[in-house]
């Protein structure tokens, strides 16, 4: 059951509600390794990155089971095994997330580096220097990173050369526990860097100034509070749902999200002639007026995810003129133009520069995912083609969606598994 149908064509019209968000519960089940208590998570996407990651911190000696759809019960252990193994570390690059938590908590670890994808080479070289700077000793050998420190790890100033999102999330997990103040400047300011500050002070942390350029980390003893968490909702869940909405013409409410995180793509969509409405915890895409071409550059949030620029290059495919995405963040972030191409799309690639000439059509046929989000990019030409699209490689989907054909068809699409 590896590839996703779609038969194309259908406006997408209803109430759709929004999961937890994959990158935050990624961070904040590395971060529970910290903890000496016992946690629990609510609103845990069952995608299956968060099962690698839950089997991943299992074979560590961490105790997780699910109460519920949702919500997840973390039993952290006095002793851990410090290694994260290769296989399944190369199911899920978020698990280079363990080696400050692991590091911090035990005073080694041996984490197996998950390396590139199909998107970039991934260097974690960031990571490496603030933890690093932190008093870490850091070596490879094999493919695998070993960490260890002498007594504790000592808060230190970090800049990052780019606001890294997994190195600013590493080096404040490893903060938190270490001796003094940890200042990390030109931090990333992710909505998820947010949520995870807010968990760790949940358990105990003392983080201050997430969502800003410069985080402050106090390091305390341990992590000893008995905590309960609700993790954000996907923005990018939400943003796919968002594109294919406008792609269809239709008319959907998004329910369970957080209309701020998405305000850096409602604002091209409205630049692209669709109304988005805000309410407090929900968001209305009305579309159906003649789109208009944009321009988009992915940037460091509060800049366009790049995470969205797949899915809005399917439906730009279709805008009439020309439109232009610049791809800053990731340097093989293209692939899926190939794949849209043989649904007719009019795709020029020019370095970090994609072209895109509208056509008035695009038509079904087969093609495959490359990673999760031309994966997602492909269920929204599926939705807005003439005919059948068949997408294999479905698996790369099934990373980050949470039954996304079931809230698909309740929105008025035709699409199963094969
Ligand atoms: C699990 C998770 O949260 N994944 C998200 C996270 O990935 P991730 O944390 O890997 O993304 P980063 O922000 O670290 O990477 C951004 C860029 O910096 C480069 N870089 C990063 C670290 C480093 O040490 N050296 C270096 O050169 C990367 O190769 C990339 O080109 O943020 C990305 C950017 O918003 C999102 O697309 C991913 O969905
Ligand atoms: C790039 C992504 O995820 P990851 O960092 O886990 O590969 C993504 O969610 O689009």
């Amino acid at each position: 059951m590896d590839k996703i149908v779609i038969t194309g064509g259908k406006p997408l019209r209803g109430r759709v509600k929004i999961s937890g968000a994959k990158n935050a519960s990624l961070a904040i089940l590395c971060a529970t390794i910290l903890s000496r208590e016992k946690i629990v998570l609510e609103n845990i996407p069952d995608i299956s990155d968060v099962r690698v990651m839950i089997e991943i911190i299992k074979s560590m000696g961490v105790t997780a089971s699910w109460e519920s759809a949702e919500t997840l019960k973390i039993v952290p252990s006095e002793r851990i095994n410090f290694e994260a193994p290769y296989h399944l570390v190369k199911k899920l690059r978020a698990s280079n997330l363990l080696l400050g938590p692991v590091l911090a908590r035990f005073g080694h670890a041996q984490v197996a580096l998950p390396g590139g994808c199909n998107i970039g080479v991934r260097p974690m070289d960031l990571h490496f220097k603030g933890l690093a700077g932190l008093g870490a000793e850091l070596t490879m050998e094999r493919g695998f990173v070993r960490g260890s420190v002498t007594g504790k790890l000592k808060g230190a100033r970090v800049y990052l050369d780019f606001p890294s999102v997994g190195a600013t999330e590493n080096i404040m997990m490893a903060a938190c526990l270490a001796e003094g103040q940890t200042l990390i400047e030109n931090a990333a300011k992710e909505p998820e860097i947010v949520d995870l500050a807010n968990f760790l002070n949940t358990i105990g942390a003392r983080v201050r100034g997430a969502g800003t350029d410069i985080i402050k980390i106090d390091g305390v003893p341990g992590l000893e509070i008995d905590g309960r968490y609700s993790v954000i909702p996907d923005r990018i869940e939400a943003g796919t749902f968002m594109v294919a909405a406008a792609a269809t013409g239709g008319d959907v409410i998004l329910e369970n999200l957080i209309p701020t995180h998405l305000e850096p793509l409602s604002a091209k969509l409205r630049e692209a002639n669709v109304d988005v409405y805000e309410e407090e915890d929900t968001l209305r895409v009305l579309a159906g007026k003649p789109l208009q071409p944009i321009d988009i550059k992915t940037m460091p949030y509060p800049g366009f995810p790049t995470d969205m620029q797949s899915q809005l290059m399917a439906m730009l495919s279709i805008v009439p003129g020309t439109s232009m995405i610049v791809e800053n963040i990731f340097e093989n972030r293209f692939m899926v133009a190939n794949e849209l191409k043989r649904m007719g799309a009019r795709i020029k690639i020019e370095g970090r520069m994609a072209v895109i000439e509208g056509v008035p059509a695009l038509h079904g046929a087969q093609v495959k995912a490359t990673d999760l989000r031309s994966g997602a990019a492909l269920i929204v030409a599926g939705l807005l083609a003439n005919g059948d699209t068949e997408i294999s490689n479905a698996v790369y989907i099934d990373r980050g969606y949470h039954n996304l054909e079931a809230k698909l068809n309740s929105l008025g699409a035709k699409v199963w598994r094969k």
